[in-house]
């Protein structure tokens, strides 16, 4: 069962009021194995009502803003198109948005992702995984791991990710993505309402219990530097909750999810 931020015996405090999604899945599993997992999620319930705002989900600001100059770039003009993200969304009858997901090596995120993809396909929905060790292979190959390549790593697929859910697809991110400045500037790109975030908040030891790829030993070894976790930080998203002690595989997690956007609307036109 998930709970529900603010509905239970706590009352609602400033950050249960955040102006954004944000779904906390959780173990306190200490073995390996889709069995015996003790899963507990909750919700921060988003404040703010789905609203039709299709235009300016194109990039968050007006076109009069676009125009000119952008970062480097000057005498540019933002170049619309008669066919937009509406248009898109009505032919594939659903909300392009992304679902983003944070948490520490072997938390679970590539499984979750996966589970979520094949659960929403199964309901015809268009999804599409960018899996920060994948993109690593191609358009972010020239990024390490240090804290400026990392922030340039989730700069450009918060980027990609923003053209993705433009494109009405439900966009999932599977990132590390360790720091909270780097995690508050991709939410800035999307309007409020396109941006959800899901926290794998498993423990440090399950993970390095898990280590399915060695990659914690040899940080532990010191044979690998920098490593979240062991020698870098990860910043969790700050959240209040209320705890349910009921047991989730991903399967169950990305029903969870799935119904969180069901409720909420983005699977439909
Ligand atoms: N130093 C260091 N720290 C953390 N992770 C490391 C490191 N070196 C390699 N790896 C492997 O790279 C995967 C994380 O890539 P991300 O793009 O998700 O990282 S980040 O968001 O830029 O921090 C991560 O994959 P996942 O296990 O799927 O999270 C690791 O396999
Ligand atoms: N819900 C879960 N319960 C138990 N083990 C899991 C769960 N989700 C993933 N795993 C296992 O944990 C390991 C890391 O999962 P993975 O999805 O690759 O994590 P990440 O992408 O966060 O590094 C894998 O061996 C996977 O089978």
């Amino acid at each position: 069962m998930a709970a529900i931020q603010g509905a239970g015996p706590f009352s609602p405090s400033p950050l249960a009021k955040s102006r954004f999604a944000r779904i906390v899945l959780e173990t306190n599993a200490t073995r390996i194995g889709l069995h015996g997992v003790d899963f507990r999620s909750s919700f921060l319930k988003p404040i703010k009502a789905m609203a039709n705002d299709c235009g300016a989900a194109v990039s968050g600001k007006n076109l009069s803003q676009m125009a000119k100059t952008v970062g480097k770039a000057t005498n540019i003009v933002w170049h619309k198109c008669s066919v937009d993200k509406c248009d898109r969304q009505q032919l594939l009858e659903q909300k392009g948005c992304v679902i983003w997901m944070t948490g520490l090596s072997g938390s679970g995120k590539s499984t979750l992702a996966c589970a979520l993809s094949r659960g929403l396909h199964a309901r015809g929905k268009l999804t599409y995984i960018l899996d920060g060790d994948n993109v690593r292979h191609g358009l972010n190959s020239d990024l390490g791991f240090k804290a400026e390549d990392r922030a340039e790593n989730i700069r450009r697929i918060g980027e990609v990710a923003k053209l993705f859910a433009d494109a009405g697809i439900i966009c999932i991110a599977s990132l590390i993505s360790p720091y909270r400045k780097d995690r508050d500037a991709c939410r800035a790109l999307l309007p409020e309402r396109d941006f959800i975030e899901v926290f794998l908040d498993v423990p440090l030891e399950v993970c390095e219990a898990r280590d399915p790829k060695g990659l914690y030993k040899l940080a532990r070894s010191g044979k690998i530097k920098g490593f979240t976790g062991i020698d870098d930080p990860y910043e969790p998203p700050i959240v209040l909750r209320q705890k349910a002690g009921n047991c989730f595989p991903p399967s169950a997690m990305a029903e969870t999810v799935i119904s969180y956007l069901e409720e909420k609307g983005y699977l439909q036109a």
